[in-house]
Formats: C-alpha cells, sequence, structure tokens
C-alpha cells in the first residue's frame, strides 16, 4: 500500500497506493510506516519524498474505516520521526491532499504543490477534528485566523491560496514529483532546524481571548447544534495557548469524545449516501450503470421567474449554450439583468471571465427548436404548463428531452401531451436554483432509462445532489413535508405558539422552524396546494374536517387575511416592514389562536419541545416509510439526500430516516400508535406497515432496509 524507490541515487521516493484516492487505510498506514523507516534507515537514501499514486497525494483517513475497530498503526509516532529525522522529507502534492493527507504533509519539512491541487482539513464535515496534529501545526504555520476558518468549515483550497497562506512552499505546473525530487536533492544536508512545524510558537494574537470569544460565538450559530466545530475551536485555542505535546494531548482527549459520537456516525453516512443516489435505479430494473445518458450540450429554459433565472445562471455556469425564453417583454429584460448580474459576481469572485455569451435570451418559444433539452420553469399553474409542454412538443426537435420544474404538478399527465413521454422528465430545483444542492429527478411512467440518465447526469454537471424518484403527489420532500406541516398546525390548535414549535425545531437543528419556513417563502404558497388539492371547506366544526380526517384550517385563515409571511411584513411572525429578515412574535397572531379556539371549543394545554419534536419529526418520517413502501425512493439515502440538501435537516442527524435508525424504530412505532391512539382522527399518524414490518424483523440498520424491502416486494 506504499512503494519505496530509490531515484536519482540519494532520494527516496515513497508513493502512497491505496486507490482511488490512496485513502490511510490500516494497510496504507503500515505501508508509509514500514517505508519511512526504510527510507531513515538506508544510508544511500539522503532526503525523502512523500508522492501519492495516479496524481492524487492523499484523500485522509479511510471513512470506510470509521465506526469499525481501529486496526494497524497510528501515524502521529510517524509523524513526529518524520519531523525529528535530519533528511529533508518534501510532501509532493498533485490532486488532493486532504484531512490526514494534509496532516502527514505538515510533517513533512517542505510541500510542494501541482497548481491544481486541493487542500484542506475536512475532518469536521465528518463530525471529527485533525488529530494527527493537524490542529496544533496548521495555526503555528498560517495563524489562528485562517486556521480556524479552515479547520471549522473544513473548506478544500486551490493550490495558490495555499501558497498565499504559507501552507506551501512551492507550487508548480510541472510534474510535481520531479519538482520535488530536484528540490529535495538540493537541501540535502541542510539544517532543518526552522522547518520543523511543531517547533513554531503560534503567531502572536492580541487579545487571545476576546478574539476566541467571539468566534465562539460565530461557531456555535453556525453550527446549528454540531459539536465537532466547536471542538475545533477548542484544539486550536489549545494550539495558541499551550506547548505542542500539551496541546496533543487536548487534540486527542476532544478527538476521542467526537470519534465515537451519533453526529459523526451521521456525518460519515452522510458522506458515503451522497455518493450512493448517484447509483440510481427505476422499479423496471433500469440503472445507473446499464443506462447511457445522451450528450446536452445546448439547454433552454421556459419562463424566466424566479427559479428560471436561477436554472438559466446553473445552466450557463456548468458551461452549457443556453436559451432562455419568456414571453413578457419586461420580465425577460429584467431577467437578463439579474442573470448576467448573479453571473458577473460570481466570475469576479472565482477570478475568471463570466459565462454571459454562452446564453442567448427570446420571447419566442419557436428559439427552443435546435435545443437538445428544455426545462420548463413556468409559473406553477396546470393550465400553463399543459400548454408549454404541447407547445415544445411541437416545435423541439425529435429527440429533445422536456423537463418540467413542477414542485407538485403530476409529470405523467405533462407527459401525456407530448408527442413522446419517455422524454418528458421531472427537475424540481430548489430555489435559489444556482445556490442550493438538491435536484429531485422525477421520473414518469413511461420516461426511458435514457432520459432519466441524462438528466441524472446533466445534474451533476450542475454540482447538484441529484437524487431520482418516481412520480406522486409533491413527489418524496414536499410529499414528507405535508405531515410535518399539518402537526404544526394542530399543535398550535392544542395550545402551542409559533415561536414554541419554532424553537423546538430550531434547537433540533433546522436552520429555521416550520412557521419562520412558511413566512420566508410566502403563506400562500402551501395555501395555493391546498386549494388545488383539498376540496373547499366548509365553516363551523365542518370547518376541521376533510375527507372524514381532521384538518386544520389556521393557515388559510391567516391567509385569507392577507398574512402572506415576511414579503407583507406580517404571517405567523410580525416584520418591521415587508422584506425585512428580522421576525417578532405577534401579539395578533396569539390573540387569532385564542380565538379560533374559543370559537372551536378547544382548550390550550402546555406542550413541550419533546411533544412538537416527535409528532412534527415522526409523522414525516412515517410518510416517508410509506414512500419507500411504494418504491417512490430507492432507498432511505435517497429520502436522507433530499431532506439534507433541500429542506434544512440538519447534516449532523443525518436525515430524516437515518435520525429514525438512530432513535430505534421500535420507539418511533411506539410514539406513532401512542399518537394515533390519541388523534385517531389525524391522517398521517397511522404507522406504516413497512415500519411494523422492520421491527418484526428486529430493527435493522439503515443500510440492510433495502434487502428488506425487496424481500417484501419480491413476497407480493
Ligand atoms: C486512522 C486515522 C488516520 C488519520 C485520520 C485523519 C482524519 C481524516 O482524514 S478524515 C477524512 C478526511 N478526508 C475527506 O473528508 C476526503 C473525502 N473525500 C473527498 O472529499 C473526495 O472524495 C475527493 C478526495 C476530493 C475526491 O473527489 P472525487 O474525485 O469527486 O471522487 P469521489 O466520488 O468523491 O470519491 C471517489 C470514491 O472514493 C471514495 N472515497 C473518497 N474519499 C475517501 C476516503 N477518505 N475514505 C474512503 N473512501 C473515500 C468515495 O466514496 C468514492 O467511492 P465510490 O464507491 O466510487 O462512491
Amino acid at each position: 500500500m506504499a512503494q519505496f524507490t530509490l531515484v536519482s541515487g540519494s532520494v527516496g521516493l515513497i508513493t502512497l497506493q491505496n486507490p482511488p484516492v490512496n485513502a490511510l487505510s490500516a494497510a496504507t498506514r503500515q505501508g508509509i510506516v514500514d517505508m519511512m523507516n526504510k527510507a531513515l534507515n538506508d544510508p544511500e537514501v539522503k532526503s525523502v519524498v512523500v508522492c501519492g499514486q495516479n496524481r492524487i497525494f492523499c484523500g485522509g483517513a479511510d471513512i470506510k474505516e470509521f465506526g469499525t475497530k481501529i486496526s494497524g498503526p497510528p501515524l502521529i509516532p510517524t509523524i513526529h520521526t518524520i519531523e525529528a529525522t535530519n533528511k529533508p522529507v518534501v510532501a509532493a502534492i498533485e490532486g488532493s491532499a486532504l484531512g490526514g493527507g494534509l496532516e502527514l504533509a505538515l510533517g513533512c519539512h517542505y510541500r510542494i504543490a501541482h497548481s491544481k491541487a486541493r487542500l484542506g482539513l475536512p475532518e469536521v464535515t465528518l463530525g471529527l477534528l485533525p488529530a494527527i496534529g493537524g490542529s496544533q501545526r496548521l495555526p503555528r504555520l498560517i495563524g489562528v485566523p485562517a486556521a480556524i476558518e479552515l479547520i471549522t468549515t473544513g473548506r478544500h483550497i486551490t493550490a495558490a491560496e495555499a501558497l498565499q497562506l504559507g501552507l506551501v512552499d512551492h507550487v508548480t505546473r510541472s510534474s510535481t514529483v520531479d519538482e520535488a525530487i530536484k528540490f529535495a536533492q538540493s537541501v540535502e544536508g541542510k539544517s532543518l532546524d526552522s522547518r520543523r512545524i511543531s517547533n513554531y510558537p503560534c503567531p502572536h494574537l492580541p487579545d487571545l481571548d476576546a478574539v476566541f470569544e467571539g468566534v465562539m460565538q460565530e461557531v456555535r450559530q453556525k453550527a446549528h447544534g454540531a459539536i465537532a466545530p466547536i471542538a475545533c475551536v477548542q484544539a486550536v485555542r489549545a494550539a495558541a495557548t499551550l506547548p505542542y505535546l500539551e496541546g496533543m494531548e487536548i487534540e486527542r482527549q476532544l478527538m476521542e469524545t467526537l470519534f465515537t459520537s451519533s453526529q459523526a456516525r451521521a456525518l460519515q453516512y452522510t458522506f458515503f449516501a451522497q455518493r450512493a443516489v448517484s447509483r440510481w435505479s427505476m422499479p423496471s430494473g433500469a440503472r445507473w450503470d446499464t443506462s447511457m445518458p445522451k450528450p446536452v450540450h445546448k439547454a433552454a429554459v421556459i419562463g424566466l421567474g424566479t427559479m428560471g433565472r436561477g436554472i438559466t445562471v446553473a445552466l450557463a455556469q456548468a458551461g452549457l449554450s443556453v436559451v432562455a425564453v419568456e414571453t413578457q417583454e419586461k420580465q425577460l429584460k429584467e431577467a437578463k439583468l439579474v442573470v448576467s448580474g448573479i453571473l458577473e459576481r460570481a466570475a469576479q469572485r472565482r477570478g475568471m471571465a463570466p459565462t454571459l455569451a454562452k446564453i442567448t435570451y427570446s420571447h419566442d418559444i419557436r428559439a427552443v427548436a435546435d435545443v437538445d433539452l428544455v426545462i420548463e420553469a413556468v409559473f406553477e399553474d396546470e393550465a400553463l404548463k399543459e400548454k408549454v409542454f404541447q407547445q415544445l412538443s411541437a416545435v423541439c426537435k425529435p429527440g429533445t428531452f422536456l423537463c418540467t420544474n413542477t414542485s407538485s404538478l403530476d409529470v405523467d399527465h405533462l407527459a401525456s401531451l407530448t408527442h413522446n413521454p419517455e422524454l418528458v422528465v421531472g427537475m424540481h430545483f430548489f430555489a435559489p436554483a444556482h445556490v442550493m444542492k438538491l435536484l429531485e429527478v422525477v421520473y414518469g411512467s413511461k420516461s426511458s432509462p435514457e432520459a432519466l440518465a441524462t438528466v441524472m447526469q446533466l445534474g451533476k454537471r450542475m454540482g447538484k445532489v441529484s437524487v431520482a424518484v418516481g412520480n406522486c403527489w409533491g413527489f418524496v420532500g414536499n410529499r414528507m413535508l405535508k405531515p410535518y406541516m399539518e402537526q404544526a398546525f394542530y399543535l398550535l390548535e392544542e395550545g402551542a405558539t409559533p415561536e414554541l414549535v419554532d424553537q423546538a425545531l430550531v434547537e433540533f437543528g433546522f436552520p429555521m422552524g416550520v412557521f419562520r419556513m412558511s413566512d420566508l417563502s410566502g403563506t400562500d404558497v402551501y395555501w395555493k396546494i391546498r386549494k388545488e388539492a383539498e376540496p373547499v371547506g366548509a365553516s363551523g366544526q365542518e370547518a376541521r374536517v376533510r375527507k372524514g380526517l381532521r384538518y386544520s384550517p389556521l393557515g388559510d385563515l391567516l391567509c385569507e387575511q392577507g398574512r402572506f409571511g415576511q414579503k407583507t411584513g406580517q404571517g405567523w411572525y410580525q416584520y418591521d416592514k415587508p422584506g425585512s429578515r428580522v421576525a417578532r412574535p405577534d401579539p395578533w397572531v396569539h390573540n387569532f389562536l385564542e380565538e379560533y379556539r374559543a370559537r372551536h371549543g378547544l382548550v390550550a394545554r402546555r406542550i413541550d419541545h419533546a411533544e412538537v419534536l416527535e409528532r412534527c419529526l415522526y409523522s414525516l418520517i412515517n410518510e416517508g416509510f410509506r414512500i419507500l413502501e411504494e418504491g417512490i425512493a430507492a432507498g432511505p439515502e435517497d429520502i436522507d439526500m433530499i431532506y439534507v440538501f433541500g429542506y434544512g435537516w440538519p447534516k449532523h442527524r443525518g436525515g430524516p430516516m437515518f435520525y429514525a435508525s438512530m432513535v430505534g424504530l421500535a420507539k418511533i412505532l411506539e410514539r406513532l400508535e401512542h399518537y394515533h391512539r390519541a388523534h385517531p382522527d389525524v391522517p398521517f399518524m397511522q404507522p406504516c406497515s413497512l415500519l411494523r414490518k422492520l421491527v418484526t424483523c428486529g430493527s435493522p440498520p439503515v443500510h440492510k432496509w433495502k434487502d428488506v424491502i425487496k424481500k417484501i416486494h419480491s413476497q407480493l
């Protein structure tokens, strides 16, 4: 797993060999220890270069080994040996030097990077901290503020930025290994006293306590309950205030707590789940590895409202030629300005030229005649979308994929209006479409595997986490959101306030609660959807019943008052003025709730955070099980990535289905049964049969659920 070669007569070249990313598995660590000992003990070797096979230095620890009993040698003693030796050791960094990989490089005396290399300490994204000396060496090398930023965000930086920070000594565009070998020879026999980072004092910061207090407050606020970023700050503080070896002991103690935490398990699950969802499958048996995507060079966007503009930006940034169509002249002009502005600012940030020339604007739908793929993003109105699909089917060249950015309409129905329903796929973007990572890719009953493969590949090009799901009301994300929101309304009826419900959800880790979120996106958005989905309600007691089940008209009544949320300055909260982001509890809403309860004979009771979480989250999870049972999502990872990347589910809790497995399926079942007994008229609380079956099967871990579901389906 590591190879030693003597090159140029005196340089020991150690090559890490563990494809695909030369991760530091037990065998690779053993290889490093053995080859380094060989190099340092060989009198012929006067200097050493460490590099990675296949133009990647090292992707850090082997994440697959986390959660198992760690075997193999630790790296800390070897890194100390490297640093202490009098033979110069040079890290030749190509591709990535991440996590333990970069920590190994920090133990070397010199670092030479290729200009395309990326470096970082992403341990925090896995619920950990850099614990083979990274948290102690990095601040000594680049200073406390820069180190804190890199370690608490896990951001990967370019070689150019690394050079600017002093993290690498030299950046090259030619062969990094050849340069490193030449350089190593040039410093053979020279003193290395100034190259041992652990001997450096941490660069002085005036008013250290105040700096760390400020940083801790900021990090805590952004962490939404994640513990690793806090531990990272504590470790860097140890580097700034203690001798190296004492700092290392703090680093070790902090890592010990993080390593076995449920948050680390959740984040590591997310790492693999994010990659697993790209390996999609359809109920027909079609799969990612047997379906060929078609090339997409030119795409079109129809409708340049907020969503259409974001999609246009995302497509242009992915390098596609885009035809952007909007029939209203004023909207078209405005869209052109907004899209160009976003692209220019983004290009400026990246120090690149904007991709404006790749977009042509038109008010005529016939301008899309020669594109390979169209994304319809007109207003969410069924009749309008129907018309657009009929037009597209008539004007597009044969073979053009027709996609709809609907969030709730039936993809099969739209497909049925076209000549080639097999070419129709849903692309459900999340606002703002050029920023949000999630893309729900909805295949209809007639969508071809080729169409799905094409759209999934396009999603990847746009940098999205694309998740393939089947067609049903609300697809996966919004379908699961319905019971979650409904429970929140029932809680208000029973005595809660919007603030209480939201606070419980924020403490759980959501960036905002359901009512604040509803105000932000507009309370009228779901009002419209509810009006379309539910028959119009009656008055009096009947107002709280739909199709024989409990219904809360609270959201409708709020909208009838014109309280559409942040944009109108009033919703579930009050705002200083329309558009203001500062939400304050609103006595009007409290009064409105009291009057409502009095009108319907409801007696307010005390509701605690635990009840809020159980009712909102377990009903959402229950719907997730139904979605799995129906085969709308291929596996729990698909649901989890939709919620993590599209709905603000805290990453350190792994997504709703992973969370359910951590809470324990038996407990979820028991609580759902309890609430279903207490509220038999509440839809969505009756435990789903898949949940019952999984509990009967002994509550297997989440990665085994697919097997159970397959077995159930094969028995049907
Ligand atoms: C005993 C402990 C010693 C030291 C401890 C140190 C702490 C750490 O190092 S924590 C780990 C820190 N490292 C990371 O977080 C890096 C994670 N990887 C990445 O960011 C990316 O994979 C990449 C290295 C930048 C490469 O990206 P890309 O080219 O887009 O490929 P991917 O699809 O992401 O990955 C390909 C393939 O490799 C698997 N993989 C990647 N990194 C690791 C890893 N560190 N351990 C195990 N496996 C890894 C990834 O899952 C993919 O596998 P598939 O099966 O093809 O999905």
